[in-house]
């Protein structure tokens, strides 16, 4: 079953509890958080994501790109995150870091800039509720899809059948209705959609159009 998740990295950040509003039906809100030193921009902190939590039934997906992932991501966990993605590129103890997060009750997700390998990681998968491949470099919205990145993808689905994990497998950056097909034939099932979504006149007709679209690509590559 694939999941979108929009980003509100794309939304209205005056008005963000109505924006989340504005996608009910969405699988899980994904929540940018940048610090200004592990990407070059700067959104916002543990304390809007407690008041996004209480706004509304939807469960936020926090996407960490920040320094010291292991000292702030058990504080969103208790802010109400549902999942939360910390950088291998930033982690310092990614299997203590992952355990920390699913002992206090999330799910707990590893991101992989797009210039980083995923064989490394192969032994930590089993850590892991979901691996994030970046398919822009991250730091902004509304970026132009990465194509090179749809190899990583088709090697990451192989590393999680060859384990017979649950793993999740999210897609971020540049997910629209020109690119979701190709990331789901590759393997992905869980798609970040910024611009896709809250660039769209009714932002949750566009959430079901991309769900639609990826399933329907998803059975065509299983042959289903
Ligand atoms: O993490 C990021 C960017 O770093 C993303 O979540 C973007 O917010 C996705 O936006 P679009 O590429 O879908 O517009």
């Amino acid at each position: 079953m694939a999941q979108i998740n929009p980003s509100i990295l794309s939304a209205d950040f005056a008005r963000l509890a109505d924006e989340a509003k504005a996608v009910d039906g969405a699988d899980w809100l994904h929540v940018d958080v940048m610090d200004n030193h592990f990407v070059p921009n700067l959104t916002l902190g543990v304390p809007v994501v407690d008041a996004l939590a209480k706004a509304t039934d939807t469960p936020l997906d926090c996407h960490l790109m920040i320094e010291e992932p292991d000292r702030w991501a058990p504080q969103y966990v208790e802010a109400g995150a549902g999942s939360v993605t910390f950088h291998a590129e930033a982690a310092a103890a990614p299997v203590r870091l992952a355990r920390e997060i699913r002992a206090k009750g999330a799910r707990a997700s590893m991101a992989l800039k797009p210039a980083t390998p995923v064989e490394p990681y192969e032994d930590l998968l089993p850590e892991l509720d979901m691996l994030l491949v970046m398919t822009v470099e991250p730091g902004f919205g509304g970026q132009a899809f990465l194509d090179i990145m749809l190899p990583k993808i088709r090697r990451t689905r192989q590393l999680i059948e060859k384990h017979g994990l649950q793993l999740w497998l999210q897609v971020d950056g540049g997910v629209s209705a020109s690119t979701i097909e190709r990331c789901a034939e590759a393997g992905a099932d869980v798609f970040v959609a910024g611009s896709a979504v809250y660039g769209a006149e009714n932002p949750a007709a566009a959430v079901e159009a991309l769900r639609a679209q990826a399933e329907e690509a998803a059975h065509r590559a299983n042959g289903s």
